[in-house]
Protein backbone atom coordinates (compact mmCIF):
# COMPACT_ATOMS: atom_id res chain seq x y z
CA UNK A 1 0.00 0.00 0.00
CA UNK A 2 1.12 3.75 -0.98
CA UNK A 3 2.04 6.07 2.13
CA UNK A 4 0.51 8.71 -0.06
CA UNK A 5 -2.13 8.37 -1.89
CA UNK A 6 -5.66 9.79 -3.54
CA UNK A 7 -8.67 6.94 -3.88
CA UNK A 8 -11.80 8.29 -6.52
CA UNK A 9 -13.93 4.90 -7.08
CA UNK A 10 -17.22 5.58 -8.96
CA UNK A 11 -17.64 9.39 -7.57
CA UNK A 12 -20.43 11.69 -8.59
CA UNK A 13 -20.57 14.86 -8.14
CA UNK A 14 -23.58 17.33 -8.39
CA UNK A 15 -23.94 21.51 -7.67
CA UNK A 16 -27.44 22.12 -6.49
CA UNK A 17 -29.92 23.72 -8.64
CA UNK A 18 -31.92 25.13 -5.67
CA UNK A 19 -30.35 28.02 -5.21
CA UNK A 20 -30.37 29.17 -9.06
CA UNK A 21 -34.11 27.83 -9.15
CA UNK A 22 -35.84 30.61 -6.12
CA UNK A 23 -37.78 32.83 -7.77
CA UNK A 24 -37.96 36.63 -6.68
CA UNK A 25 -41.36 38.22 -5.20
CA UNK A 26 -41.22 40.10 -8.87
CA UNK A 27 -41.11 37.23 -10.83
CA UNK A 28 -44.06 35.69 -9.45
CA UNK A 29 -46.33 38.69 -10.29
CA UNK A 30 -45.03 38.75 -13.32
CA UNK A 31 -45.78 35.56 -14.39
CA UNK A 32 -49.44 35.58 -12.63
CA UNK A 33 -50.33 38.82 -14.87
CA UNK A 34 -48.77 36.82 -17.46
CA UNK A 35 -46.22 39.28 -18.85
CA UNK A 36 -43.32 36.84 -18.31
CA UNK A 37 -43.18 33.10 -18.71
CA UNK A 38 -42.82 31.04 -15.69
CA UNK A 39 -38.95 30.40 -14.67
CA UNK A 40 -37.84 27.11 -16.06
CA UNK A 41 -36.92 24.55 -13.61
CA UNK A 42 -33.03 23.88 -13.57
CA UNK A 43 -31.75 20.39 -13.23
CA UNK A 44 -28.40 20.13 -10.63
CA UNK A 45 -25.12 20.29 -12.52
CA UNK A 46 -23.96 16.76 -12.60
CA UNK A 47 -20.23 17.85 -12.28
CA UNK A 48 -17.89 14.65 -12.17
CA UNK A 49 -19.61 11.54 -13.67
CA UNK A 50 -18.86 8.03 -12.17
CA UNK A 51 -14.99 9.28 -11.39
CA UNK A 52 -12.30 6.47 -11.12
CA UNK A 53 -9.10 8.08 -10.49
CA UNK A 54 -5.66 6.50 -8.55
CA UNK A 55 -2.83 8.87 -7.85
CA UNK A 56 -0.07 7.61 -6.12
CA UNK A 57 3.14 8.95 -4.23
CA UNK A 58 5.47 10.28 -6.82
CA UNK A 59 2.85 11.41 -9.24
CA UNK A 60 2.44 14.84 -10.31
CA UNK A 61 -0.24 14.64 -12.05
CA UNK A 62 -1.43 17.62 -14.45
CA UNK A 63 -5.16 18.32 -14.85
CA UNK A 64 -6.16 19.86 -18.38
CA UNK A 65 -9.87 20.48 -20.38
CA UNK A 66 -11.86 22.80 -21.95
CA UNK A 67 -13.59 25.52 -19.60
CA UNK A 68 -16.64 23.56 -17.45
CA UNK A 69 -15.04 20.26 -18.87
CA UNK A 70 -14.96 19.82 -14.07
CA UNK A 71 -10.88 20.52 -13.39
CA UNK A 72 -11.64 22.74 -10.83
CA UNK A 73 -14.35 20.37 -9.25
CA UNK A 74 -12.36 17.89 -9.33
CA UNK A 75 -9.87 19.62 -7.73
CA UNK A 76 -12.09 21.12 -4.73
CA UNK A 77 -13.73 17.29 -4.61
CA UNK A 78 -10.27 16.03 -3.39
CA UNK A 79 -9.54 19.11 -1.53
CA UNK A 80 -12.65 17.91 0.62
CA UNK A 81 -14.45 21.31 -0.08
CA UNK A 82 -17.64 19.67 -1.90
CA UNK A 83 -19.34 16.26 -0.34
CA UNK A 84 -19.96 13.68 -2.88
CA UNK A 85 -23.15 12.10 -3.74
CA UNK A 86 -22.05 8.64 -4.01
CA UNK A 87 -18.73 6.32 -4.63
CA UNK A 88 -15.68 6.55 -2.76
CA UNK A 89 -12.94 8.96 -1.94
CA UNK A 90 -10.10 8.56 0.16
CA UNK A 91 -7.22 10.50 0.82
CA UNK A 92 -3.78 9.64 2.58
CA UNK A 93 -1.69 12.47 3.44
CA UNK A 94 -1.91 16.11 4.56
CA UNK A 95 -3.27 18.52 1.62
CA UNK A 96 -2.30 21.63 1.11
CA UNK A 97 -4.54 23.80 -1.20
CA UNK A 98 -3.57 26.76 -2.99
CA UNK A 99 -6.96 28.14 -4.55
CA UNK A 100 -8.47 30.85 -2.83
CA UNK A 101 -5.48 32.40 -1.84
CA UNK A 102 -7.06 35.30 0.24
CA UNK A 103 -9.16 33.30 2.15
CA UNK A 104 -9.86 34.31 5.20
CA UNK A 105 -7.77 37.54 5.47
CA UNK A 106 -9.50 40.48 7.08
CA UNK A 107 -8.91 44.15 5.72
CA UNK A 108 -9.34 45.82 8.92
CA UNK A 109 -6.20 43.81 10.43
CA UNK A 110 -2.56 44.75 9.45
CA UNK A 111 -0.66 42.41 7.19
CA UNK A 112 1.24 40.63 9.93
CA UNK A 113 -2.15 39.87 11.82
CA UNK A 114 -3.32 38.54 8.85
CA UNK A 115 -0.11 36.08 8.61
CA UNK A 116 -1.47 35.14 11.71
CA UNK A 117 -4.88 34.15 10.86
CA UNK A 118 -4.31 33.00 7.59
CA UNK A 119 -1.60 30.61 9.06
CA UNK A 120 -4.22 29.19 11.90
CA UNK A 121 -6.55 28.60 8.90
CA UNK A 122 -3.52 26.31 7.04
CA UNK A 123 -3.45 24.59 10.29
CA UNK A 124 0.04 26.12 11.76
CA UNK A 125 0.25 26.52 15.11
CA UNK A 126 0.65 30.37 16.45
CA UNK A 127 4.52 29.04 17.47
CA UNK A 128 5.11 28.05 13.82
CA UNK A 129 3.89 30.77 12.13
CA UNK A 130 5.55 33.23 14.60
CA UNK A 131 9.00 31.75 13.26
CA UNK A 132 8.04 32.07 9.66
CA UNK A 133 6.53 35.67 10.01
CA UNK A 134 9.81 37.23 9.17
CA UNK A 135 10.36 35.36 5.92
CA UNK A 136 7.59 35.61 4.85
CA UNK A 137 7.40 39.69 4.98
CA UNK A 138 10.63 39.57 3.46
CA UNK A 139 9.19 37.09 0.38
CA UNK A 140 6.18 39.47 -0.05
CA UNK A 141 8.50 42.76 0.24
CA UNK A 142 6.01 44.68 2.35
CA UNK A 143 8.57 46.69 4.44
CA UNK A 144 6.78 48.59 6.77
CA UNK A 145 3.09 48.47 5.25
CA UNK A 146 2.67 44.95 6.84
CA UNK A 147 1.84 46.90 9.66
CA UNK A 148 -0.76 48.66 8.10
CA UNK A 149 -4.52 47.32 7.55
CA UNK A 150 -4.59 45.42 4.35
CA UNK A 151 -7.60 47.64 3.41
CA UNK A 152 -4.68 50.06 2.41
CA UNK A 153 -2.75 47.58 -0.23
CA UNK A 154 -2.53 47.60 -4.13
CA UNK A 155 -4.30 44.68 -5.33
CA UNK A 156 -0.49 43.58 -6.28
CA UNK A 157 0.26 43.86 -2.37
CA UNK A 158 -2.68 41.76 -1.22
CA UNK A 159 -1.82 39.17 -3.87
CA UNK A 160 1.67 38.88 -2.92
CA UNK A 161 1.10 38.69 0.91
CA UNK A 162 -1.93 35.85 0.10
CA UNK A 163 0.92 33.88 -2.01
CA UNK A 164 3.88 34.34 0.40
CA UNK A 165 1.68 32.97 3.20
CA UNK A 166 -0.03 30.00 1.19
CA UNK A 167 2.85 29.05 -0.08
CA UNK A 168 5.25 29.27 3.46
CA UNK A 169 3.80 25.56 4.48
CA UNK A 170 4.24 22.74 2.56
CA UNK A 171 2.17 19.79 2.44
CA UNK A 172 2.10 16.19 1.37
CA UNK A 173 -0.82 16.36 -1.18
CA UNK A 174 -0.33 19.50 -2.72
CA UNK A 175 -3.12 21.39 -4.80
CA UNK A 176 -3.20 23.94 -7.17
CA UNK A 177 -5.09 26.02 -9.21
CA UNK A 178 -3.56 28.27 -11.70
CA UNK A 179 -1.04 30.33 -9.20
CA UNK A 180 1.93 30.42 -10.65
CA UNK A 181 3.37 33.21 -11.28
CA UNK A 182 1.39 36.19 -8.84
CA UNK A 183 2.10 39.93 -8.75
CA UNK A 184 4.17 41.56 -11.37
CA UNK A 185 6.74 40.44 -13.83
CA UNK A 186 9.70 40.58 -11.01
CA UNK A 187 7.47 39.30 -8.38
CA UNK A 188 6.27 36.04 -11.34
CA UNK A 189 9.67 34.89 -11.51
CA UNK A 190 10.43 34.71 -7.65
CA UNK A 191 7.04 33.31 -7.12
CA UNK A 192 7.46 30.68 -9.97
CA UNK A 193 10.94 29.67 -8.16
CA UNK A 194 9.10 29.37 -4.94
CA UNK A 195 6.54 27.11 -6.66
CA UNK A 196 8.70 24.69 -8.33
CA UNK A 197 10.44 24.48 -4.65
CA UNK A 198 7.06 23.68 -2.91
CA UNK A 199 5.88 21.42 -6.27
CA UNK A 200 8.79 19.39 -5.80
CA UNK A 201 8.83 18.72 -2.09
CA UNK A 202 5.52 17.40 -2.59
CA UNK A 203 4.68 13.46 -2.26
CA UNK A 204 1.49 14.47 -4.45
CA UNK A 205 1.16 17.22 -7.20
CA UNK A 206 -2.49 18.04 -8.58
CA UNK A 207 -2.05 20.47 -10.68
CA UNK A 208 -4.81 22.47 -12.72
CA UNK A 209 -3.57 24.86 -15.27
CA UNK A 210 -3.96 26.05 -18.96
CA UNK A 211 -0.84 26.70 -19.41
CA UNK A 212 0.09 23.47 -21.37
CA UNK A 213 3.89 24.49 -20.87
CA UNK A 214 4.43 24.62 -17.41
CA UNK A 215 1.77 21.31 -17.08
CA UNK A 216 4.60 19.65 -19.71
CA UNK A 217 7.03 21.01 -17.87
CA UNK A 218 6.19 20.07 -14.38
CA UNK A 219 3.40 16.76 -14.64
CA UNK A 220 4.89 13.21 -15.02
CA UNK A 221 1.16 12.12 -15.69
CA UNK A 222 -1.64 14.32 -17.15
CA UNK A 223 -5.45 13.76 -17.76
CA UNK A 224 -7.95 15.29 -20.29
CA UNK A 225 -11.10 15.83 -18.70
CA UNK A 226 -14.41 16.93 -20.90
CA UNK A 227 -17.59 16.69 -19.66
CA UNK A 228 -16.98 15.79 -15.72
CA UNK A 229 -15.00 12.57 -17.13
CA UNK A 230 -11.88 11.57 -17.62
CA UNK A 231 -11.33 11.07 -22.16
CA UNK A 232 -7.70 11.09 -21.48
CA UNK A 233 -5.09 9.64 -19.11
CA UNK A 234 -1.64 9.13 -19.60
CA UNK A 235 2.05 10.18 -20.85
CA UNK A 236 2.22 14.67 -20.74
CA UNK A 237 3.16 14.59 -24.15
CA UNK A 238 0.78 12.03 -25.35
CA UNK A 239 -2.02 13.28 -23.67
CA UNK A 240 -1.63 16.96 -24.24
CA UNK A 241 -1.20 16.48 -27.93
CA UNK A 242 -4.62 14.58 -28.31
CA UNK A 243 -6.16 18.24 -26.21
CA UNK A 244 -4.43 20.34 -28.93
CA UNK A 245 -5.67 18.25 -32.02
CA UNK A 246 -9.05 18.94 -30.24
CA UNK A 247 -8.79 22.63 -31.37
CA UNK A 248 -8.12 21.63 -34.80
N1 LIG B 1 -20.94 26.74 -7.87
C1 LIG B 1 -21.44 26.12 -8.94
N2 LIG B 1 -22.78 25.95 -9.08
C2 LIG B 1 -23.29 25.29 -10.14
N3 LIG B 1 -22.56 24.78 -11.13
C3 LIG B 1 -21.21 24.94 -11.05
C4 LIG B 1 -20.59 25.63 -9.96
N4 LIG B 1 -19.23 25.62 -10.18
C5 LIG B 1 -19.04 24.96 -11.34
N5 LIG B 1 -20.22 24.56 -11.87
C6 LIG B 1 -20.43 23.79 -13.11
O1 LIG B 1 -19.69 22.58 -13.01
C7 LIG B 1 -19.06 22.28 -14.26
C8 LIG B 1 -17.58 22.15 -14.06
O2 LIG B 1 -17.05 23.41 -13.66
P1 LIG B 1 -15.54 23.63 -13.25
O3 LIG B 1 -15.41 24.99 -12.64
O4 LIG B 1 -15.07 22.48 -12.43
O5 LIG B 1 -14.82 23.59 -14.68
P2 LIG B 1 -13.30 23.88 -15.08
O6 LIG B 1 -12.87 22.74 -15.93
O7 LIG B 1 -12.48 24.18 -13.88
O8 LIG B 1 -13.48 25.17 -16.00
P3 LIG B 1 -12.53 26.46 -16.26
O9 LIG B 1 -11.43 26.03 -17.17
O10 LIG B 1 -13.46 27.38 -16.96
O11 LIG B 1 -12.07 26.98 -14.93
C9 LIG B 1 -19.50 23.39 -15.24
O12 LIG B 1 -20.61 22.91 -15.94
C10 LIG B 1 -19.90 24.53 -14.33
O13 LIG B 1 -20.92 25.29 -14.93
Amino acid sequence: MDNYYVRMENVDLYYPSHIYNATTLKQEVFSLLKLQKKKEKLDDVHALKNFNLYIKEGEKLGVIGHNGAGKSTLLKTIGGIYPIKSGQLEVKGEIRSLFDLALGFDLESTGRENIMYRGLLLGETPKRIKQQEQEIINFAELGEFIDYPIRSYSSGMLIRLAFAISTSIDGEILLLDEVIGAGDAAFAVKAKERMMGLMGKAKILVLVSHDLKTIEEVCNRVILLKNGRIIKDGKPSEVIEEYQNSFK
